[in-house]
């Protein structure tokens, strides 16, 4: 994670930050803001240049209702004025509205580059924490949600950049301008303008409460709406198998509903908010006229400077117009902002170690020592595994689903950290070795296949460029997968569809096992990794198998009893206790729970006809 990062959990404390639906809504942080902030701080200059052009745009039009106040009260109210200097001020005013024009231009350019550049840092470093983090994390977290973190609230976040900061500088700047230029014309009105202020505030402060909780609530909608969609879309083949098609679309519809109602509802106030400023606009200029026409009529104050008056009461509102409306990208903004505070701040449960022990070479040796486990406190999962196995050997689990044979593994993995007990390789406590040295040891192969779009050789190689196309090939012949490879339309540069679905459930086993070979890792891990793969796929990995396990440690969890029967030992587990252990001749001599499940397996064998 980049150490630029200001999201992080000593500095924030997101949980407490982030409104759930259903709560009452807090306001824009201003320590959110300010870690906002520190992701703009490298482009400084540029925000700088904005500040500038935005303070010439500013200045034209401030000047432009000087000019006409001008060219009224000096050449035009008088007799016999002369046309030149009215001319002249023509063409200064032309002059003024094309330098303004070409600022602004320029001013909007600078602030969506820089906005772009800042919001382009945050992705990287929220993708680059959702990496870190661990499997719980995965485990707890909706897809969907964490699809509109990474694609949707940064975007929203760039528009704190590029709109509301763009607004607060531009038009608080048109406001401070505005008002003084007021005030140099003629106090008196410019206090009874000033009357509006007072007002503005009171109806900020009765909005902005409501609104943030309204903007909160689309955007909770829109996330379990996309998470919905996440879900069902890697699920839509067992969805169009059980038919349950109707079924989706109405639970579709029961968050597409809400979600359209709180888009309505955030409009509506969208506009309310909105309207009762362009309304207090108009009364404001009314009043002015009215005011100052009084004046004008007692010989207070001459036309022209009614007429600047009133266009600057115009151009007052402008700019708070602006930036109401500002404000509610701004609460967008935050609310984005705060949620993906929330997962930058998620620590990863798995941690390296400070002083994380790197020895040259391991031999494979793993050692599991009274290790228990549970996944929730209240159901322990696995409960005081001991089992040594020695460097090189062929090591087979079974029991019957839900045993916890595939937690063993994960825990092997380190993917969760023991409840109790040690795991080590080679006396090592994977505790502190780190998780990138201990997955180049430990490699694992599961049943459900993670491939790319890409070639076959990229999904072999899984884009790293070190591995060359020798090896690809060499780890497709070891483990059975050439076979089928040469006999694709482009053999190893076929392309793959998403998920690799031109593929057979078999050949894309094939390619994970590939995969894990060219890592060539000293402990392999197979965790029913044959189990989709036809008689003849079975056998093609078994052939392989035993090469690959030549120098290696290989644990192999297995339903298919035959798989493991050549294992130098094989483990029996049983609600998450090891309940026999041997060959599979000694298994078999002890007539227990192993010989139990050959004979199973061997009647369900016989009735598929192997
Ligand atoms: N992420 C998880 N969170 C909570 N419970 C889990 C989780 N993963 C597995 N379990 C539970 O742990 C128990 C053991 O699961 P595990 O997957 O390790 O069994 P298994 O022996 O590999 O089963 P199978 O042969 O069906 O793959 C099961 O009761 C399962 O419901």
């Amino acid at each position: 994670m980049p150490s630029s990062m200001p999201f992080n959990r000593k500095e924030v404390k997101p949980m407490a930050n982030v409104p759930q639906p259903g709560t009452s809504a807090s306001r824009p942080s201003s320590a959110t803001i300010r870690e906002l902030l520190v992701y703009a701080r490298p482009y400084t200059r540029l925000f700088a240049g904005v500040v500038a052009l935005v303070i010439v745009y500013n200045l034209t039009q401030v000047i432009q209702p000087y000019l006409v106040k001008v060219a009224i009260d000096r050449y035009l109210l008088i007799p016999h004025g002369r046309l030149e200097p009215l001319i002249a001020i023509g063409a200064t005013y032309l002059g003024i509205t094309l330098v303004g024009l070409l600022a602004n231009l320029w001013q909007t350019r600078v602030i969506a580059s820089a906005g772009q550049q800042v919001v382009r840092q945050l992705r990287i470093d929220l993708f680059s924490h959702i990496e870190s983090l661990s499997m719980s994390f995965f485990e707890s977290h909706d897809t969907g949600r964490l699809i509109t973190n990474v694609a949707s609230d940064t975007t929203r976040i760039s528009q704190f950049f590029t709109q509301f900061l763009l607004s607060v500088i531009r038009d608080g700047l048109t406001i401070v301008l505005v008002m003084g230029a007021m005030f140099l014309l003629n106090w008196k009105l410019a206090l009874l303008s000033a009357l509006v202020i007072p007002i503005i505030v009171v109806i900020s402060a009765i909005f902005r409460p409501r609104l943030h909780k309204i903007y909160n609530t689309t955007r909770s909608r829109q996330s379990r709406l996309i998470g919905f969609i996440a879900e069902n879309l890697t699920g839509m083949r067992i969805i169009q198998v059980f038919h349950q098609e109707d079924k989706q679309l109405e639970a579709f519809n029961h968050l597409n509903i809400p979600f359209q109602m709180a888009n309505v509802n955030e409009f509506r106030w969208d506009v309310f908010f909105n309207r009762s400023f362009d309304l207090l606009g108009n009364l404001a200029v009314a009043f002015m006229a009215w005011a100052g026409g009084m004046a004008v009529f007692h010989h207070t104050i001459k036309i022209g400077v009614l007429y600047a008056f009133i266009s600057y009461i115009q151009q007052f509102f402008e700019p708070i117009n602006s930036l109401t409306q500002n404000w509610n990208t701004l609460q967008s903004s935050m609310i984005s902002a705060e949620r993906i505070s929330a997962v930058l701040a998620t620590p990863p449960a798995i941690k390296d170690p400070p002083r994380p022990i790197t020895p040259p070479a391991i031999t494979g040796r793993i050692d599991f020592d009274h290790v228990s486990f549970a996944y929730e406190r209240s159901r322990p999962i696995l409960d005081d595994i001991t089992c040594h196995i020695l460097p090189g050997q062929f090591i087979g689990i079974c029991g019957e689903t839900g045993a916890g044979k595939s937690t063993l593994i994960s825990l092997l993995a380190r993917f969760y950290d023991v409840t109790s007990g040690t795991i080590s390789i080679d006396h090592i406590d994977i505790r502190d070795v780190r998780q990138a040295d201990l997955h180049r040891w430990v490699a694992v192969v599961q049943q459900e296949v993670n491939l790319y779009s890409g070639s076959v050789a990229d999904n072999i190689r899984l884009f790293r460029s070190d591995v060359s196309d020798a090896q690809v090939v060499h780890a497709a012949r070891l483990t059975g997968a050439h076979a089928f490879i040469s006999q694709l339309p482009q053999g190893y540069n076929t392309p793959l569809t998403p998920h690799g679905s031109n593929l057979s459930a078999g050949q894309r086993q094939l390619l994970a096992f590939a995969r894990t070979i060219v890592l060539n890792p000293s402990i392999l891990v197979l965790d029913e990794a044959t189990a989709n793969l036809d008689a003849m796929s079975e056998i093609a990995v078994q052939q392989g198998l035993i090469e690959v396990a030549k120098n290696r440690t290989t644990i192999v969890i297995a339903h298919r009893l035959s798989t493991i029967r050549a294992a130098d030992c094989i483990y029996v587990l049983d609600k998450g206790r090891i309940v026999e252990s041997g060959t599979h001749d000694q298994l078999v001599a002890h007539h227990g729970a192993y010989a139990e499940m050959l004979q199973k397996s061997q009647l369900t064998a016989n009735a598929e006809g192997f």
